[in-house]
């Protein structure tokens, strides 16, 4: 049983890894096919699962001889003179019982490792394609079902494997070996049990079948329960702030409310099947019994053949109640998976280019060319958009509210492909770069910055993760962090806290600074917060910016225009086009939408002073 560790890449995952970041076309094929999906898993751990099958197996088949064994014996015992006989019966009886423990308990060692593995290997896939999405996929999804989905195909892989090994297989190869073994007794009893109990299945499967809508509905409101915990959870501060406790109760209440419905609905669903069951087990229990006592009475069957009919009937009725009762919930299961499957298994939006090469980067020359761009299903954004940007240079993008500037700065990282147009750093198409040197290329200090739940030495090491601590100290000196970590009480090892809610926004804002710092890429892109400083942080996060500014070429939003003061350009945007291109000085002196705006904040801030 020597299946790759748990703490090893998954098999599954060095298969799919096509070196050109396609590896999620391969999980992408079982987006609709759960029942593959599983068996793929199954294939890349077989030495363990072949134990599982075989030790089961040959566990059944030992439990179906014994029954022979026990007619055997009572035949023996009916003989007149048995002698040793009756001990060779017995040592055959028992030592197939004992075998059939046994093996039972070495399956179910072989299955605890089998089993668990696949888990792991799933759950690595799976996280590895989810990271792969475009931001736009999780814009549309809560995070707390995604993370429900990818637990939920671990959950309902493992049920069904337990479940196919323990409860489908079992009582399958049972009525196959019983009904082999009654043909040699009574070949006209064994063909009616046959297609009795043929018929039972399919009847039970196909009224299974009918059941999966009803499955499928719990499924997703089970999910949808999770997503808005998470939701909740995560926002409970706007919660708290809007007095809103009692109506998320009650959202949560009614969300709640309608997943148990749906369970109730699929839960009895299965129970009324189960009852049909009984109903038609119990009948034709008494009529294969019946049947076993008349041909006794006509002297054509022996005692010992009674006791093996009537016990091989019961096993292949009770065995096609377990399979029929099995499989309505494995295919329970499977609905649970496929519809996990079907929401994460999503092709990537962004595929890497085929022949996608590695930045190679020279001074840091960042053009927009001739840019069309929609958000899917939205309108355009950007119509014709322009921009150049020279190595070194600092350009400071200002605009209205919803102008695009942010789409800007998401373009350059290539979080969208563009419609028309096209994005380049130093000359090379951001659309056939390798998605990884691309990333490292840009540093960007965003308007929401959110930490890790790690420690603060862990959350600056994220910018460059092979940086030593000295490295990551001087970056936070240079960040202007070092004074209020050091006054942490575990300095840096203190943890954020979730999104790094311990700490104030303009100290969160320092962290991403000293990120960037320890990243140092030759280009960055900031994103001004909106959230008024304190003076004193302000000057500090300004004095910080300077420094992480300097030989890189920058590309800022700014809602105050006064950060903008030593930058060499401003960009005016409005509803996706540049209104007005140049230096500082040069637009405060020309009338224009940078020279009104910039009154106006002047006006705001003296009315502040006053
Ligand atoms: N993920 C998205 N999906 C659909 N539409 C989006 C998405 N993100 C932004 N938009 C839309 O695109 C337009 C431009 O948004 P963008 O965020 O680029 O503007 P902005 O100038 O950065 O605004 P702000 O200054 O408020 O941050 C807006 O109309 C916005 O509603």
């Amino acid at each position: 049983m020597q299946d790759r560790g748990l703490h090893q890449a998954s098999p599954v995952d060095n298969l799919l890894d096509d070196g050109a970041g396609g590896h999620s076309s391969y999980l992408v094929r079982y987006a609709h096919r759960p029942l593959l999906f599983i068996l793929r898993y199954v294939r890349h751990r077989a030495p363990s699962h072949s134990i599982v099958i075989t030790s089961v197996l040959a566990a059944v088949g030992c439990a179906i001889a014994s029954q022979y064994a026990i007619k055997n014996l009572i035949d023996v015992l009916s003989t007149p003179d048995p002698g040793d006989l009756v001990w060779a019966a017995f040592i055959i009886l028992t030592g197939l019982i004992a075998a059939d423990n046994l093996l039972w308990r070495v399956g179910g060692w072989a299955a605890s490792h089998a089993f668990v593995t696949v888990t792991g290997d799933l759950r690595r896939d799976l996280f590895r394609h989810l990271t792969g999405h475009a931001p736009g996929y999780f814009a549309d999804r809560l995070p707390g079902m995604l993370a429900s989905r990818i637990t939920a195909t671990a959950n309902a892989v493992y049920t069904t494997e337990t479940m196919f090994t323990w409860n489908v297989m079992p009582p399958a190869v049972a009525v196959m070996g019983a009904i082999a073994l009654l043909s040699a007794v009574n070949a006209p009893l064994a063909g009616v049990l046959v297609i009795i109990a043929a018929f039972i299945v399919a009847v039970m499967f196909k009224l299974a079948d009918r059941g999966q809508p009803l499955h499928h509905a719990f499924a997703s409101k089970a999910a949808l329960v999770d997503g808005e915990l998470v939701d909740v959870i995560g926002n409970i501060g706007v919660v708290r702030a809007f007095g809103a406790t009692m109506r998320e109760r009650q959202r949560f209440s009614t969300t709640v409310d309608n997943e148990m419905d749906a369970r109730r609905r699929s839960l009895r669903y299965l129970e009324k099947l189960r009852l049909l069951h009984a109903a038609l087990t119990a009948t034709l229990t008494a009529g294969v019994l019946g049947w076993a006592l008349k041909l006794w009475q006509q002297g054509t069957i022996t005692t010992g053949d009674v006791v093996l009919v009537c016990s091989l009937g019961f096993t292949i009725l009770h065995a096609s109640r377990d399979l029929a009762v099995a499989l309505v919930e494995v295919t329970q299961h499977m609905a649970r998976l496929g519809e996990a499957l079907s929401t994460l298994l999503l092709p990537h939006e962004m595929r890497e280019h085929p022949r996608a090469t590695p930045l190679a980067v020279r001074g840091g020359r960042v053009e927009f060319d001739g840019i069309d761009f929609a958000y899917p299903g939205s309108r355009p954004v950007l119509r014709d958009f322009c921009l150049r940007v020279a190595p070194g240079q600092r350009i400071g993008l200002v605009g209205r509210s919803g102008s695009g500037k942010s789409t800007v700065l998401a373009l350059l990282q290539r979080f969208y492909d563009v419609q028309g147009g096209c994005v380049r750093i130093d000359g090379q198409d951001v659309a056939q770069l390798a998605q990884q040197s691309l990333g490292e290329a840009i540093a960007v200090v965003p308007q929401d910055i959110s930490l890790f739940h790690r420690s603060i030495l862990e959350n600056i090491r994220y910018g460059r993760p092979e940086a030593s601590e000295v490295e990551v100290m001087a970056a936070a000196e240079a960040a202007g962090c070092r004074g209020f970590i050091g006054a942490m009480p575990q300095g840096f090892a203190t943890v954020a806290g979730d999104r790094g809610i311990k700490l104030s926004g303009g100290q969160r804002q320092r962290i991403a600074i000293a990120r960037a710092f320890l990243k140092d890429s030759p280009i960055l892109l900031l994103d001004e917060a909106t959230s008024a400083l304190d003076s004193e942080s302000e000057q500090a996060i300004h004095d910080a910016l300077a420094r992480l500014m300097r030989n890189r070429t920058v590309i800022a939003i700014a809602h105050r225009l006064s950060t903008l003061r030593d930058f060499d350009r401003i960009v005016v945007m409005d509803a996706g086009r540049i209104v007005q291109d140049g230096s500082p000085a040069e637009l405060a002196r020309r009338a224009g939408p940078f020279r009104d705006l910039l009154m106006r904040q002047t006006a705001q801030a003296e009315r502040a002073a006053a």
